[in-house]
């Protein structure tokens, strides 16, 4: 999941750097080149510095698809940072408003804990050249305007980074049982494949789907059903490990991939999954029943036809007459 996550997180970084370069190219550049005119040397010189490292970025996000965090992290935010003190000696008062620009960028280009330290360090340079150059009237709602921008901008980025890991954790969660739903399998067998492949570690699949669960809805209501499903998904969390996961890919169906397990381990995990749930009184005066499939990863084989081998299984094991585990011993 995390690689999915921050591969999502590297996809709005670029466009986030994307968008900004482009901005910053067209309404910074025309001040490059002024600075340069006026003799401004050190100003036109950083200014463009700054231009051309958003130009490259830009240029790298057209045309290759990437983006350079490290030369964002290291060289362009060491300059902006550098720029801010530039600008206040150059420009002295005009110098002042770029700062409200350069603070809220630090919070869009650097991860929040790099913004702040940016912040702090664009502070170091705004705070006493304002209370040398201005007075105390004047110094006073400078620094305190520039500090609250910083904190309204931390503020904001912070809800908006809560929200979106609200709504990615809401995307790959089941909501009746609170486990994975299939969004995320073929993410987790593809890592399960590629750590088999690293370190030939066993990896094990269980297909699980509840017995005659139809009936239940018919007899007991779809209320009923849902509190079987979710006193099953209690059952599943409390017994797997903690690197197994569990999700839930359709209605009465789970699927665990159990990693460093063997068939024999994986069996036993399955059998006393069943028995644990037939134990479980999901119902008053009912036994609930399920029945599993379970199939071991092999040599090239591929996450479909590892998990239709773990399908068939189960599909045998309902017609062995269900609440047993059929494994696949094709190896
Ligand atoms: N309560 C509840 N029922 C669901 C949910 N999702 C699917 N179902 C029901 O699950 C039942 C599945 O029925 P079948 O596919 O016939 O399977 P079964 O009755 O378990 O029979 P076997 O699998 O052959 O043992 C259907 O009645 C669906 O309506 C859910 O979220 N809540």
């Amino acid at each position: 999941m995390k690689r999915k996550l921050s591969a999502e997180s590297h996809e709005v970084m670029k466009q986030l750097i994307a968008r900004h370069s482009t901005v910053c190219i067209f309404l910074l550049a025309p001040f490059a080149i002024a600075s340069l005119l006026q003799e401004k040397w050190w100003l036109g010189a950083w200014t463009s510095f700054i231009v051309s490292i958003f130009a490259v970025n830009l240029w790298a996000i057209i045309y290759q698809d990437r983006y350079f965090p490290k030369m964002v992290r290291f060289v362009l935010a060491p300059a902006i940072i550098i720029f801010s003190g530039v600008c206040l000696m150059t420009l002295e008062m005009m110098g002042v408003f770029w700062l409200y620009p350069i603070i809220v960028s630090f919070y869009f280009l650097l991860k929040r804990q790099d913004a702040w330290i940016a912040n702090i360090l664009v502070m170091c340079f705004a705070i006493p050249f304002v209370s040398i150059h201005f007075d105390a009237a004047y110094a006073i709602r400078i620094v305190t305007s520039l500090v609250m921008i910083s904190i309204f901008s931390a503020i904001f980025t912070q809800l908006i980074s809560a929200q979106e890991a609200r709504l990615k954790a809401l995307i790959v969660t089941d909501h009746l049982t609170g486990l994975y739903n299939r969004s995320l399998l073929n993410e987790r067998l593809s890592e399960a494949i590629q750590q088999y492949n690293r370190s030939r570690a066993p990896m094990t699949l269980i297909t699980m789907d509840l017995d005659h669960f139809k009936t239940i809805n018919d007899q007991y209501g779809h209320i009923a059903g849902d509190r079987v499903l979710k006193k099953v998904s209690e059952v599943l969390i409390r017994r797997s490990r903690e690197v197994d996961t569990i999700f839930r890919t359709g209605g009465e169906e789970f699927l665990v991939v159990l990693y460093n397990t063997d068939l024999e381990q994986g069996i036993r995990a399955a059998e006393s999954y069943l028995r644990l749930i037939a134990a479980t009184q999901c119902i008053p005066q009912k036994t609930v029943t399920m029945s599993a499939g379970v199939a071991t990863l092999k040599e090239d084989e591929s996450a479909e036809q590892w998990m239709l081998r773990s399908d068939n299984s189960l599909y045998k094991a309902k017609d062995a007459g269900r609440n047993c585990v059929i494994a696949d011993c094709d190896a």
